[in-house]
This record gives structure tokens, sequence and C-alpha cells, in this order.
């Protein structure tokens, strides 16, 4: 499978929420990283015929979005506001949307077992919705979303509010479904994304800033990451001056990194390795610059 979007735009009457966006994405697991507001949604809902697009085109293999009796079939969703009815049982609701899906009997059989097992909620398929943790909810929402067994499954920041044990899980449990399929996951948390997925795709206000590997998104910071020693006093001087990614040291002295395209001429500067967050920090950085021009 993939999914080749070209010029893709979608205005919210004056506010444009995506703006001439390019990108190709094919089988495994798809990232799509950027802060609040960035399109990440809007990307998603078009991608699932929730929405349509103000213009551009996008195409499944060879089918267009806008032929979406075909292209429905294809995609499940996993909404950011996941909810599902709360008196009924695990098993209940996946027979349910079997029969919406009009899964034939044999195939409901074989399937909701199966999902239910991938999932990790056999055992608590006589559960009522509503005595389900935060996980298991979200456990549930991928095996309703893989109900009709789509090519592509589509995920808005599935781990907000999963403990950090939990988030490791779920993303294990996506990565293993994404070996014959696209899984696209949205989230504004760069280590969730950089752990799972090797391609990613990096918005922000609507625009595309970055699309390529996770190794190529750390590559964009290479160089510029420097580490320096100064006394705590020099410390919101620092902050003023260069764009600083951390600090360590609560003692006379702090150890400051910071993104620079040129050595630092203070605090002894020595250059470290860039990581697939500092990519990211680039990136914005270099819209802020651009902002700024
Ligand atoms: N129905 C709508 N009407 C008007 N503006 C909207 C609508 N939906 C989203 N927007 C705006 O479009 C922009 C992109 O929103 P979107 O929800 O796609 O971003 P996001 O990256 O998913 O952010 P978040 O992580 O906060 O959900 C934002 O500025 C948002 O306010």
């Amino acid at each position: 499978m993939e999914i080749k979007i070209q010029a893709l735009k979608k205005n919210y009457g004056q506010k444009t929420a995506l703006d001439n966006i390019s990108l190709t994405i094919e089988n495994g697991m798809f990232g799509l990283l950027g802060r609040n507001g960035a399109g990440k949604t809007t990307l998603m809902q078009i991608l699932s015929t929730l929405r349509k697009p103000t213009s551009g085109k996008i195409i499944f293999n060879e089918i267009p979005l806008e032929d979406t009796q075909k292209i429905r079939p294809l995609i499940g969703y996993l909404p950011q506001e996941f909810s599902l009815y709360p008196d009924m049982s695990v098993l209940e609701i996946m027979r349910y949307l079997a029969a919406l899906s009009n899964l034939s009997a044999e195939v409901q059989r074989q399937r909701i077992p199966d999902l239910l097992q991938r999932v990790n909620l056999w055992e608590n398929r006589e559960k009522k919705v509503r005595k389900l943790s935060g996980g298991m909810k979200r456990r549930l929402g991928i095996a309703q979303a893989l109900l009709h067994d789509p090519q592509v499954l589509i995920a808005d920041e599935p781990t907000v509010g999963l403990d950090p044990q939990e988030r490791l899980r779920f993303y294990a449990l996506l990565n293993e479904f994404s070996s014959n399929r696209i899984v696209i996951v949205s989230s504004h948390i760069v280590s969730d994304i950089e752990t799972v997925c090797e391609k990613v795709a990096v918005l922000d206000a609507g625009k595309l800033l970055f699309t390529g590997t996770v190794e190529d998104l750390a590559q964009t910071a290479a160089g510029k990451v420097y580490e320096l020693t100064v006394p705590k006093s020099r410390q919101a001087s620092i902050q003023n001056e260069y764009c600083v990614l951390s600090s360590q040291g609560h003692l006379a002295d702090v150890k400051i990194r910071v993104l620079h395209d040129s050595e630092p001429t203070v605090g002894d500067p020595v250059t470290c390795e860039a990581t697939v967050e500092d990519g990211y920090m680039e990136m914005l950085r270099q819209l802020e610059q651009g902002v700024k021009k």
C-alpha cells in the first residue's frame, strides 16, 4: 500500500489548517509530529474520509480519495476522543461493530477472538467498557479499528493519558500490526515517535517542515548541538542568546545543551551528537528564524 498526498490544502473559513502538503506514506509505522494546532488531526481526518480537503490530491495505490466506497474499507480510524457504549461488554461491542461492518458470521467467529487476543483483552471480554482502564480502552479502540482488516490504520494521539509502561506496550502492539499495513500515529512527543516509527513528518501551523527517516531528522541538527558549561549566574543570559535544548545542574556550574549554527563563544563548547529531539527542535528553530527574517 502507498498513500500519495499532493499539494493538499485545508481551510476552515479564513484559517489555513494544512498548507500545500505533499507526502508519500508506505507500509510500516509512520509518525506525524507536531505541536498543538499543527494540523495533525485535520490531516488524519481527511485521510479517513471524515473531512474533505479544500484542494489537492490523495491517492491510495491507484484509488483517489474521492472514491469513498473503495477507500473506506481500506481504513481503520482511532480518533483522539474515543468513546464507546459504557454498558456494553468488550465482546458485545466487537460483535455490534462487526455487524455494522457487515462482517459475515464466520469471519466474526474467527476475527473477534483473534483480535481480542492480540490486543490482550480476551481475558476481559465480558468486562463492561466503563470498567476498563485507559490503556484497555485504547487497545479496544485498536481492535475495533482493525475489525474489517483495513490496510491503513490511523491513530490520533493514541497514548494520551496512558502511563509510560502502557505507552510502550501500546506502541509495540501498533508496531506488530504495521508489518503488513500502513500505521499512521500522531503525537507531539518526539520520544514516542522515534522509538517506533521509521519515517516521520513534522508539521507546524499547517506547514510540512520535514519528511524522511528519524535518522534524517536527527541529522538536520548535526554539527549544531553544543554543550556549554557556565556559572549559574550566566544561565539567564545564555537562554536569551541561544536556543536552549536542556539544562542540568543546580550548583555553581550548569551544563546547557544548545542549538547554534556556529560554535558558541562562551562556556567551553563541546560538540554533541544530535538526537531526533534535537532535529525536531532544529526544524522549529528554522521556521521561527524564517518568520523573523
Ligand atoms: N472545525 C474547525 N474549525 C475551525 N478551525 C479548526 C477546526 N478544526 C481545527 N481547526 C484549526 O485548525 C488548526 C489545526 O488543527 P488540528 O486539530 O488539525 O491540529 P492538531 O495538530 O491535531 O492539534 P492538536 O494536537 O491540538 O489536536 C488549528 O489552528 C485549529 O484551531
